[in-house]
């Protein structure tokens, strides 16, 4: 029962003092929730309350709550007898460092959090004006899904969000944060936005739970097992940042959304930095070893060159042979994807290119110059890769670089052989500049593999064929894979000391500030899947 059911009977005569007595009583039940017991038992179970996580990520006192009195008009299986305000979810908008960000929380009190018709209208409303006032949306999930007593109704309301997240796609920024046993349709929605945040062993994701799995294949695992962060941030890649806590996984999304946009109209904001833009950095010369087979981690020269050695890793356990990171650049945000050779030699395979496919279609949807540093032995071979359509998966990261019309700027730091030499934004493709350290070796393919097929004759009918061999090696390598040769050809625009590369990316970002580039007219491309 609610002070509506008790005391007002709508229309009639009181005093405004009264109605507004009356009111902030309303809105103290309101804000109040269920019941103590409830909050408590959310606690109990390491989670704040929908609330709580609401404060934690807007600046304090912006929260301006919308249909905050809403309630469900269903009837059946009791649901007449139990009415409360919200109906599980807050929703509104406040500022997050004094920018505008919508926000939704499900209220795992009430229903547990599961989503019913008035419930999902109260959420189709706030991304509508998410959409119209082109602010970030972020939806706190912790919601056991389609409420059941609510049939097709609630079903119906999942498919006005999933709408409204594909309008929403590369218009505004939308992130989910995943706090709590998300089943069914409340894993679906955040798949479509463009970033999940996972908290270790409060949060799960499956489109059907442990019992259904059992029950249908015969598999026993445990929810964290099935679709906690840890398995969605390493092995599936459905979530892109997991963090231990709450309190660190909100503070988290409070980072990321200070680097993107509001909008796709918009450039992400530039702050002042205090970092010396020609700075030079001699590390560079023993970070990354001349021998191209010896690995080192690319983290590292991403920290030396970036301000103040910051960059925000996304997908950081998923695929690591290849980093997509954002950072800051004299003050200016870019989105950097890097091989990393001290993982799988930093090959492309399935993985990698998926991953930093949807990184560049991000940073190109939301205006983030792109950044790419090269140390590519190729695409992994391999049965398992071939029947695992590496070609349509590979294609994806080429077909996301060829579209990009955002500033960018490729570096080759040692190797850059084959196809994934062309994939990792050539000058071919479209790159606007393109810069090599001396160390460089563009090719085909390693000198050994080039010499074994170019020359497969002469070493196979030679007296001595290893010597014959190391000759045809030598020769290749002198002839194709010195530095300078992509330079001759006009492939890179310039060679540069790798100590100075701070300062000629930080000059070619500020050259392409202006850049502008339009793609023909279509509906849309049909990129490969
Ligand atoms: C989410 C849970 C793991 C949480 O388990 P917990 O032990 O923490 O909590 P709990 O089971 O006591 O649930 C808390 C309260 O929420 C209610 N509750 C839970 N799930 C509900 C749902 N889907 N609809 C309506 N009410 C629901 C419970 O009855 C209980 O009410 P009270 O407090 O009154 O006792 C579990 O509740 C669960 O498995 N729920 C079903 C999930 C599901 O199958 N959803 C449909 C997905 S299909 C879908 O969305 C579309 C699709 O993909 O096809």
């Amino acid at each position: 029962m609610t002070v509506l059911d008790e005391a007002v009977s709508p229309g009639e005569p009181t005093d405004a003092r009264g109605r507004v007595a009356e009111l902030h009583e309303i809105r103290a039940q309101a804000l109040a929730g269920p019941s103590e017991k409830a909050t408590e038992a959310q606690h109990a179970k390491g989670k704040l309350t929908a609330r709580e996580r609401i404060e934690l990520l807007l600046d304090p006192g912006t929260f301006q709550e919308v249909e905050q009195l809403r309630r469900h008009r269903a009837t059946g299986f009791g649901l007449e007898a139990k009415k409360p305000y919200s109906d599980g979810v807050i929703t509104g908008w406040g500022t997050v460092e004094g920018r505008t960000v919508f926000v939704y929380a499900h209220d795992f009190r009430i229903f547990g959090g599961a989503l019913g018709e008035a419930h999902a209208t109260k959420i189709h409303k706030i991304m509508d004006m998410a959409i119209a006032a082109g602010a970030p949306l972020v939806s706190l999930n912790d919601g056991a899904g389609a409420r059941i007593q609510e049939g097709v109704s609630a079903l119906a309301g999942y498919g006005g969000i999933f709408q409204r997240n594909t309008k929403a796609s590369g218009v505004i920024p939308q992130i989910s944060v995943m706090l709590g046993p998300c089943a069914g349709g409340a894993a679906y929605s955040p798949a479509l936005t463009d970033f999940v945040f996972m908290v270790r062993e409060t949060s799960q994701m499956f489109i059907t739970g442990p019992d259904v799995v059992k029950a249908v294949t015969g598999e026993e695992i445990t929810q964290n097992g099935l679709g906690g962060a840890d398995v969605h941030a390493e092995t599936s890649g459905v979530c892109h940042f997991a963090y231990d806590d709450e309190e660190t996984c909100i503070a988290e999304v409070r980072y990321l959304l200070s680097l993107l946009p509001q909008n796709n109209r918009e450039n992400p904001p530039r702050v002042d930095s205090t970092d010396a833009a020609d700075r030079r950095s001699d590390v560079l010369l023993d970070l990354v070893p001349a021998d191209g087979n010896r690995p080192y981690d690319m983290a590292k020269v991403i920290e030396e060159i970036v301000d103040d050695g910051e960059f925000l890793e996304v997908h950081e356990r998923w695929a690591r042979n290849i980093i997509c990171a954002l950072a800051r650049l004299d003050g200016q945000v870019v989105g950097i994807v890097a091989n990393q050779p001290q993982s799988l030699a930093g090959v492309l395979d399935i993985e990698a290119s998926e991953k930093a496919a949807r990184f560049v279609q991000m940073c190109d949807a939301f205006n983030i110059p792109i950044v790419t540093f090269l140390d590519v032995p190729g695409f992994l071979p391999g049965v398992d890769q071939e029947h695992g359509g590496i070609i349509r998966h590979g294609a994806k990261l080429l077909y996301a670089y060829c579209n990009a019309t955002v500033p960018r700027i490729s570096l080759i730091l040692r190797k850059a052989y084959g196809g994934a030499y062309i994939v990792m934004d050539s000058q071919s493709i479209g790159a606007d500049l393109t810069y090599a350290w001396p160390t460089n070796e563009i090719a085909v393919m390693g000198a050994e593999g080039a010499a074994n097929v170019i020359f497969r004759r002469q070493i196979a009918e030679a007296e001595d064929p290893d010597a014959m061999r190391a000759r045809m090696v030598k020769e290749y390598k002198s002839e194709l894979m010195h530095p300078y040769y992509a330079a001759e050809r006009g492939l890179v625009d310039d060679v540069i000391d790798p100590t100075e590369t701070r300062e000629v990316l930080v000059r070619s970002l500020a050259m392409l500030q202006t850049k502008h580039a339009d793609l023909p007219s279509r509906k849309h491309g049909n990129p490969p899947q």
